[in-house]
């Protein structure tokens, strides 16, 4: 049998072998040390500031500062005397930094929970697909623990990571300033969010694409090369061909109904 990499795609964007949101090579990365020196603002975490001041957007700013193999937290701390000044007067902005793999979904749960207006993941596609799992928790969004209200959260991205494959797939400049720009216009827009359930009934949720196997695999080799800015995809599809086997595969596609359709500043 020829094939055996598949990849499904939901939304408009076509499927990409250069993006990282894969199920694979996520369930296969292993958890870093926090970097040392960096402040880990757990201010959310602490409970009250979100609901303190109602009429002003509550913005939680998750910012990984490992991303880019760290320039995205140099970028970002460039970035936030504008974002202060653009969206300061109106917001308030909260900046939450992640200490490892998978921290950027919890500190999502937590925000939605309290009521954020929005929860803006700072930095690449690995972010991004952590904070879009943060919406949903057991198989339903996540809502307001007041409200018990869902959807009224938006997602948001400014893209400061290596391949940042969803802001190119949005046709967006990758510029953050313009990211910003959005945030500030309030613009959203609905978007289709993919799920996959595994066989131990986990799902992954994802937005651009999902790849199995051998793209999967380049994804996850390449996380090894992110030092070497976007040839580090070059390298992990390379790495990823070398010793590759195909494989048959058994996808089922279910309708599992509507989920409930994150928001995103476009
Ligand atoms: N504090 C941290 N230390 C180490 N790894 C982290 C930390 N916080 C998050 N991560 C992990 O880093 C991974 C990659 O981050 P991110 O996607 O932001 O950057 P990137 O890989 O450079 O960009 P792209 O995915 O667009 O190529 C995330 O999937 C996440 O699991």
């Amino acid at each position: 049998m020829g094939w055996c990499y598949y990849q499904v795609a939901l939304g408009r964007a076509p499927p990409s072998l250069m993006a990282n949101s894969s199920v694979v090579a996520r369930a296969e990365q292993r958890p870093m040390a926090p970097p040392p020196d960096l402040p880990f603002d757990r201010t959310l975490l602490r409970g009250g500031s979100l609901s303190a001041s109602r009429g002003r957007r509550d913005l939680v700013f998750v910012v990984n500062p490992r991303g880019a193999n760290g320039k995205t937290w140099k970028e970002w701390k460039k970035l936030l005397p504008y974002l202060r000044s653009r969206l300061g007067e109106d917001c308030n902005i909260c900046e939450s930094f992640t200490s490892g793999p998978c921290h950027a979904t919890d500190i999502t749960r937590e925000s939605i929970r309290e009521g954020a207006d929005a929860v803006i993941a700072v930095g690449g596609d690995g972010t991004l697909h952590e904070v879009v799992n943060g919406f949903f928790w057991a198989g339903k969004p996540v809502t307001n623990q007041d409200t018990a209200t869902s959807c009224s959260t938006a997602l948001g991205l400014i893209p400061l990571g290596t391949g940042s494959d969803f802001a190119r797939t949005f046709g967006w400049k990758n510029d953050p300033h313009d990211a910003i720009e959005r945030i500030a216009k309030g613009q959203r827009s609905q978007i289709d969010v993919g799920v996959i359930v595994g066989e131990n009934e986990h799902r992954h949720y994802f937005l651009n694409v999902a790849d199995i196997h051998l793209s999967a695999k380049a994804g996850y080799y390449a996380s090894r090369y992110k030092r070497f800015g976007n040839l580090c995809y070059v390298f992990g599809a390379l790495q990823a061909f070398i010793g590759h086997r195909n494989q048959d595969f058994r996808i089922k596609f279910a309708d599992l109904g509507t989920q409930c359709l994150s928001r995103l500043y476009i």
